[in-house]
């Protein structure tokens, strides 16, 4: 009992990303806390079912692919069940590895880890049952709900596990199929497409949009859909799909066009949707908006002791921000009210090749009137890049004309998830295109690319 006379000072549904954030945070403001999770292994999203298993999967499929001197992709028609087996051990061993660092972090902290799915008694109390029938009640001064979110999955699709997949059953796969369609060109389809094709897989794409991730630079894009090529996928692009059906051991996706396209499986990857519904809110009082629920900047609800983080509050649902987010909420909860999401948040799609970006696109420039000259600093350019043989990288800069400020960086190529963060510390600091020419890079490294492109920006200035 805390000195309110609760069970904890305060309870956290979901042992995601956000969840797990949030409780090492109430650890370390020497907080009681609990984490209650309704599945067997903890994790979430972020280590069960996305974030980890889908970038080890991507990590084994592009190192299998690579060949000697050409980079991308070789074909694998030779030892396909192998090729795939070997990915997935891989995948599930960084997952068992991840978990035990994380449950060990967990309960070192203090933190206690409570198995059940909750719900909502009143405003401080939440009912816990496990997976045996075993009913508990626990109360707390504050409340955090980090319930995440699930593949969408419409009732007219057929799905089955095995060949109409969404993006949870589709890392379970234990057959690597001749062919994939994959009906998105969002995130999640990028980064399957990346993997499947990497495997030697014959993928096609249908999407409703006329570029892959339409919100991205069109010269970032115009990269990655060159790889898909090379790679051999098919684009169905400013395409609907009309229907999914099983037709004699194949799948077969109609689209509005008229067009069918048969293959061995379908991953449908068009969104996702929150997990809200066993929390029963109804009970707080607190309205959800087609079940996500609704939080001001200090992630608080409506009822002003239950916050809620990550997924199940929405955009930008990552486990980056998620995690952001519980740490802190937890600290606005115990009255350190003085911290805020940072404005410029970095974003990473692990395709092959990677994407990464912070600040603004050109397009968002030039809709916020800012005068920005753009500087270019292609990986061919650098002899790291010409080492590790990617060809078509490239570190774009976005600077602002009159203070010569970075407001975007946008990054496509090897490690662009790392390479961000140099241009996200520096938009953090305020700094400008000079200090990127005034400092000395490692050598060779891609970072370079940033001096390159700053040095293009600078002659245009
Ligand atoms: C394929 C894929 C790839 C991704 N890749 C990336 C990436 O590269 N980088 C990135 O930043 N993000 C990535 N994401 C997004 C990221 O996984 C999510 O944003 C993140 O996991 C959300 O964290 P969360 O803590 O909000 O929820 P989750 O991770 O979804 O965890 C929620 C937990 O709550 C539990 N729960 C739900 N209801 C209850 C209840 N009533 N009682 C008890 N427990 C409950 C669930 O069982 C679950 O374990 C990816 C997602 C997917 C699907
Ligand atoms: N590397 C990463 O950070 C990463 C990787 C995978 C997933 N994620 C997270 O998972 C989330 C979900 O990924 P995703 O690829 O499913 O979503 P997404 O929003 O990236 O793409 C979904 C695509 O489906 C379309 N769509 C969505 N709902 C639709 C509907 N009802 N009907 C028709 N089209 C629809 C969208 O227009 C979009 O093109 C992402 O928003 C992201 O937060 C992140």
């Amino acid at each position: 009992m805390n000195e309110s006379g609760r069970d904890y000072d305060v309870l956290i549904v979901g042992s995601g990303p956000a969840g797990q954030h949030a409780a090492w945070q109430a650890a370390r403001m020497g907080k009681t806390a609990a984490i209650i999770e309704r599945k067997p292994s903890i994790g979430g999203a972020g280590l069960q079912t996305g974030t980890i298993p889908s970038k080890a999967l991507r990590e084994a499929a592009y190192l299998s692919s690579r060949s000697s001197d050409q980079g991308m992709r070789e074909g694998h028609t030779s030892s396909r069940y192998g090729v795939l087996a070997a990915a997935m051990r891989r995948k599930d061993m960084v997952v068992t590895q991840q978990e035990s660092v994380i449950v060990k972090r967990l309960l070192k902290s203090g933190a206690a880890l409570i198995p059940g799915e909750a719900s909502f008694v009143d405003e401080h109390t939440l009912e816990v049952i496990d997976s045996k029938g075993t009913f508990k009640r626990l109360s707390a001064d504050v409340i955090l709900l980090a319930t995440g979110s699930r593949p969408r999955r419409p009732s007219d699709v057929p799905f089955d596990k095995k060949t109409v997949l969404d993006s949870t059953s589709i890392l379970k796969l234990k057959r690597l199929p001749k062919s994939l369609v994959v009906i998105g060109g969002g995130v999640i389809a990028c980064e399957f497409v990346s993997i499947f094709a990497a495997l030697g897989v014959e993928v096609s794409v249908v999407d409703s949009h006329e570029q892959l991730l339409a919100y991205l630079s069109e010269d970032v894009v115009g990269v990655l859909a060159e790889s898909f090529e090379n790679m051999g996928v098919q684009l169905h692009m400013k395409q609907r799909v009309v229907a999914i059906r099983k037709e004699e051991g194949r799948t077969l996706t109609l689209l509005e066009s008229g067009k069918k396209l048969y293959s061995d499986a379908v991953l449908y990857a068009l969104g996702r949707e929150p997990n809200s519904q066993s929390l029963n809110t109804a009970k707080v009082g607190f309205e959800l908006d087609k079940g996500w629920i609704e939080v001001n900047e200090h992630f608080q609800t409506s009822v002003p002791h239950i916050y809620a983080v990550g997924d199940l509050i929405g955009r930008p649902a990552l486990a980056s921000t998620g995690m952001e987010q519980g740490r802190t909420a937890v600290l606005h909860a115990f009255g350190e009210t003085g911290q805020s999401m940072p404005e410029n948040l970095p974003m990473a799609i692990y395709a092959i090749p990677e994407i990464s970006w912070v600040g603004k696109t050109e397009k968002e420039a030039r809709r916020d009137k800012i005068d920005y000259v753009v500087g270019r600093g292609f990986y061919k350019e650098s002899a790291r890049g010409q080492i590790i043989g990617d060809a078509n990288g490239l570190v774009k800069l976005i600077v602002d004309a009159k203070s010569h400020k970075l407001i975007g960086a946008h990054i496509v190529g090897e490690h662009a998830s790392e390479l961000i963060h140099t241009g996200q510390l520096l938009m953090h600091f305020n700094g400008t295109v000079h200090d990127l020419v005034a400092n000395v890079f490692n050598y060779p490294t891609l970072a370079e690319c940033y001096k390159l492109a700053a040095l293009d920006c600078q002659q245009k200035l």
